[in-house]
């Protein structure tokens, strides 16, 4: 199968470069999100050790019997925090659910895994980390489109980002699947950017602006990062929210499971998602109503069953 070349960029050249690195880190990352609206980055500041550390941690939490998973199922916080179990998330045009449980975790109120000492803790560290390197991207991002690099901090900083841990399931007969059962249906981000953290095994995919699916992966550590509807709406689809999916591997290896992890970084519920006015112009005039990050995940989380 062809590849695409997704750029990847080395985060040190933007927190720790010279004043012409930085310069270069902001357009390289700013023409990425432009054209394919994904990159790789290596320098993330997320060791391999606590990556380790952090599947470990999840694969043991997956592990838990069924029913004391779903006492971390909490009613009402539409997933956002704690266990959510399998069948309850569809990509928003899908007729059947995706093949996955996962596990949220945001800035507070989340349920402690009494199971499981050490799962807290590193998933903590992890989202806390993602946060710190999110936050330079969007800095970057800031100054590839002429704002202050400070324009998202005040907004992002104890924001609503989450830390999701995936677990695509084993499926003993898959031939009993309905035919459009996938992993992860294609679908766009919600939030401003998405950090991955290195999936267990191949299956992400991208769908270019040709119509044509590529395999996404990352070398070694690096994480994947790439851009959600919230920055493409904010930038009048100057960056792109691109569409992406997970797909089923070969039949013989639907009996293994499949983990990733991605961080959605989100901004606070009252930040205005407004079109920025740098980004109309007569070419590009202004693509969408005004609206806060808030009533836009509202709507967002009803499209693909998460909320009532
Ligand atoms: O599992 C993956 O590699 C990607 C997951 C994803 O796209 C998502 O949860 O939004
Ligand atoms: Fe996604």
């Amino acid at each position: 199968m062809s590849t695409i070349t997704i750029p990847r960029l080395d985060l040190h050249e933007y927190t720790k470069g010279s004043a012409a690195q930085r310069h270069r880190f902001a357009q390289d990352i700013g023409k990425a999100f432009n054209d394919i609206g994904f990159i790789t980055v290596a320098n993330h500041g997320l060791d391999q050790e606590l990556i380790n550390g952090l599947y470990e941690a999840v694969q043991a939490f997956f592990a838990l019997p069924e029913p004391v998973k779903q006492t971390y199922e909490i009613p009402g916080l539409a997933g956002q925090r704690g266990y959510t179990s399998r069948g309850k998330e569809k990509a928003k045009d899908a007729n059947v659910p995706d093949l996955k449980e996962f596990w949220q975790r945001g800035q507070d109120n989340n349920p402690v895994v009494e199971e499981l000492p050490r799962f807290d803790r590193v998933t903590g560290e992890v989202i806390e980390r993602l946060e710190t390197a999110g936050r330079e991207l969007l800095k970057a991002i800031a100054v590839y489109l002429e704002l202050p690099e400070d324009y998202f901090e005040p907004n992002v900083i104890k924001g609503n980002s989450i830390l999701r841990a995936i677990h695509y399931f084993p499926v003993e007969d898959p031939a009993r699947l309905p035919d459009d059962a996938v992993r992860a249906g294609a679908h766009e981000d919600i939030n401003l950017i998405t950090l991955l953290i290195g999936a267990s095994a191949d299956g992400l995919e991208v769908l270019t602006r040709e119509g044509t699916w590529y395999p996404v992966k990352a070398q070694g550590a690096d994480i994947v990062v790439n851009v959600g509807d919230m920055l493409q709406r904010l930038t009048n689809n100057r960056l792109k929210s691109t569409t992406h999916r997970v797909v089923n591997p070969p039949r013989e290896l639907m009996k293994t499971s499949r983990f990733s992890v991605p961080f959605f970084l989100h901004p606070k519920p009252d930040m205005s998602l407004a079109v920025l006015e740098s980004c109309i112009d007569a070419e590009h005039p202004k693509a969408y109503p005004d609206i806060t990050a808030g009533e836009y995940l509202d709507e967002r989380l009803k499209e693909i069953g998460l909320k009532m």
